[in-house]
């Protein structure tokens, strides 16, 4: 059954919203450049607020593994998402530091992108257009992957449905899509979810 991912959210009304839809995941945003950004003091206040059963994944952008590290075993997220140039020797160096499992996310432009993401040595893959842009990449190119996979990109209250039914991933992941004028929607973040597990 796909699960649902709501990324990108920085304050307690988000976190509030999302303990009301129990998605399986959301997403605090640490890129530096990121209008998302978050500090890891903020971080970890709005994660005593998450209900249980709902894991907070850490996005970062080619951060230092002990900053992820840190994040991780101090259980300020569950999990880290890897948005940048990360490679095989960074992951590597981030399991020597810390249990807790990796999203490594691809940007998907052509075949050879599909294929160096089945080939991750990630706990997870993630595929996307780009990191919180709000477009959605030619899911054509993802027909015929075997690997389960975290769906994201220009991902919406009208077109999750459709996604969901017909790729099937294992997650889909959301930011743009459900916020009005940069700000998480708690309309739209509702009208997601219940679009997501309609197509189940
Ligand atoms: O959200 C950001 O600002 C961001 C910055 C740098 C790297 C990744 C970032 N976001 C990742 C995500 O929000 C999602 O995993 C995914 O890209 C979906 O984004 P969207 O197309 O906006 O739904």
């Amino acid at each position: 059954m796909t699960k649902i991912k709501l990324c990108g959210l920085s304050r307690p009304c988000d976190i509030e919203t999302a303990n009301e839809l129990k998605p399986e995941y959301i997403g605090f945003v640490f890129a530096q450049k990121s209008k998302r950004h978050l500090t890891s003091e903020k971080a970890e206040e709005l994660k005593k607020m998450l209900a249980p059963g709902i894991q907070a994944a850490g996005v970062f952008v080619d951060e230092k593994p002990q900053t992820v590290a840190r994040l991780l075993n101090g259980n300020i997220i569950d999990i880290a998402q890897l948005h940048g140039n990360e490679d095989e020797v960074y992951i590597k160096h981030l399991r020597r530091l810390t249990h807790k499992p990796i999203i490594q996310a691809f940007r998907i432009g052509n075949a050879s992108d599909v294929i160096n993401a089945e080939r991750s040595i990630a706990d997870h893959i993630l595929l996307d257009s780009g990191a919180g842009t709000g477009t959605a990449f030619d899911w054509n190119l993802i027909q015929s992957i075997k690997r389960p996979y975290f769906l994201a990109g220009g991902l919406e209250p009208c077109n999750v449905e459709k996604a969901v039914r017909i790729l099937k991933p294992f997650a889909v992941d959301v930011s743009s899509g459900i916020e009005t004028n940069g700000r998480k929607d708690k309309t739209k973040m509702a009208a997601f979810v219940a679009a997501a597990r309609k197509g189940r």
